[in-house]
């Protein structure tokens, strides 16, 4: 295995030389949750993998897609901002956030893949939300921790307790998806779902658009969309509360650029510049992929003028990247300000690669700045926040791939008058 810490290197590995170094490591994981490494984040570089990304970018991506499914994502934070409000219209309340975050990003995500919530109240069907929720506790366990015998191929004689309970978990998972499909083609359910879209295409296209790609995407949408979103945005409600005079400074955007009247949309993201500022600031300290997803070459090559035969693991470090005294000035301090000159756009380049760069780079960044824009800015639109006895909060990492806080985020917060105007 090799760790890459430089923005020289990856940009040598993921933008030079990005195709030599498009496979990524066949993971046991990947076999049974994956689809036999056939979905986009798990198959080779080749003629497949360029076909799902061609859908993706088209079929799943593009604005227009986001645009139809946008009434649903509406609806969820709007939920959330009810439910904060709650016991917080008179006096500052304590809430804690990150079951919160969690919950509205899996119902973001599955609202806009299946058109149902499965999370709170208003499920569709509270059995199949239970078994759901079950699942999603069992995947994020195994895809969290990783498996040794991945590293050390010997060890699968000893370790074939984890596969067998990998393959029922996947066995299961299969089911589920299979009958989220069968439910939108037998006209049951009708939505402007993902999968409604995906299904339309496949009768023009039955041969590609098979079931197995269409369970496929939605496995990793699941598992790439998710917790990559709200524990970014957890982090950036954390470090806003450690920072007031930017708390401040985004809130007085807000409420000059979009006022106390209506709530912010996603539409509106893009022009709130500070607030995208606090967004990359956040995943400049905070990467939620910090090691991306591991890549491997496809060929023997060099990296930094040092050998690297074919099919060594290699990790692109970007929380490393990302804290260099050498790329960055005073990396450690959270300072959105330093992208003030990029006028909130900024593209992401070898010194900031939240996102990976490159062919394999993340598909879904759109879909995540403006589900992580839409979420912050309301939360900062909507109400006051402060920390608990004015305890600085912690920012200590835990364990995880998607670098959770190690102490979930719990924090007062008391409705401003957007709320009462806005739900009674
Ligand atoms: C803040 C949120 C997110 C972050 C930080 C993030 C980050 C990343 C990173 C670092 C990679 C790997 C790049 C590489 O291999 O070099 C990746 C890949 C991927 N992401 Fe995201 N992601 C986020 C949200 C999403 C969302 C919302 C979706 C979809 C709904 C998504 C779908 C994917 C997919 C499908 C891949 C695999 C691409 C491939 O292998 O070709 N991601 N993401």
């Amino acid at each position: 295995m090799v760790v890459l810490s430089s923005s020289t290197a990856a940009e040598e590995c993921l933008v030079k030389n990005d195709i030599v170094f498009a496979n990524r490591p066949k993971f046991i994981i990947a076999k049974h949750l994956g689809y036999n490494y056939t979905t986009v984040v798990t198959s080779s570089y080749g003629d497949h993998w360029r076909n799902l990304r061609r859908i993706g970018a088209n079929e799943i991506f593009s604005s227009a897609r986001l645009n139809a499914t946008e009434n649903a994502r509406r609806d969820e934070i709007r939920r959330l901002l009810a439910r904060l409000s709650n016991e917080s219209r008179q006096e500052f309340a304590k809430v804690e956030l990150k079951s919160m975050l969690s919950d509205l990003s899996l119902n973001n995500i599955m609202r806009t893949v299946a058109g149902k919530r499965f999370y709170g109240d208003e499920v569709a069907n509270e059995e199949e939300a239970r078994e759901f929720r079950e699942l999603m506790v069992e995947i994020f366990k195994k895809s969290g921790t990783g498996n040794p015998a991945d590293y050390l191929p010997i060890l699968n004689w000893f370790g074939l307790g984890f596969e067998r309970e990998l393959k029922k978990l996947a066995q299961r998972m299969d089911g589920f998806l299979q009958k989220l499909i069968d439910e939108h083609r037998t006209k049951k359910l009708q939505n402007n779902s993902m999968i409604q879209h995906l299904l339309s295409m496949q009768q023009s296209d039955p041969l590609y658009y098979t079931d197995e790609i269409i369970k496929g995407f939605i496995m990793v949408i699941i598992l790439a969309g998710t917790d990559t979103s709200s524990v970014t945005i957890e982090w950036a409600m954390a470090n806003l509360l450690n920072h007031p005079q930017v708390l401040k400074k985004a809130r007085d955007e807000i409420d000059s650029l979009i006022g106390q009247e209506n709530l912010i949309e996603e539409a509106d993201v893009p022009k709130l510049h500070y607030l995208r500022s606090i967004m990359y600031e956040t995943l400049r300290l905070y990467p939620a992929a910090p090691l991306l997803i591991p890549h491997m070459p496809s060929s023997d090559c060099t990296i930094g003028g040092y050998d690297v035969p074919s099919g060594t693991i290699v990790l692109v470090n970007a929380w490393a990247i990302h804290r260099d005294p050498k790329v960055w000035d005073d990396p450690e301090s959270f300072k959105p300000e330093r992208f003030d000159d990029y006028g909130g756009k900024i593209e992401h380049s070898h010194k900031l690669l939240p996102f990976g760069l490159g062919r394999r780079a993340c598909p879904g960044s759109n879909l995540a700045q403006r589900m992580v824009g839409l979420t912050l800015g309301s939360l900062i639109q909507c109400f006051e926040w402060e920390r608990i006895d004015g305890k600085e909060i912690d920012m200590t990492e835990g364990k995880g791939t998607t670098m959770p806080k190690a102490h979930s985020l719990q924090a007062l917060c008391k409705a401003r008058p957007i709320v009462n105007k806005l739900f009674h």
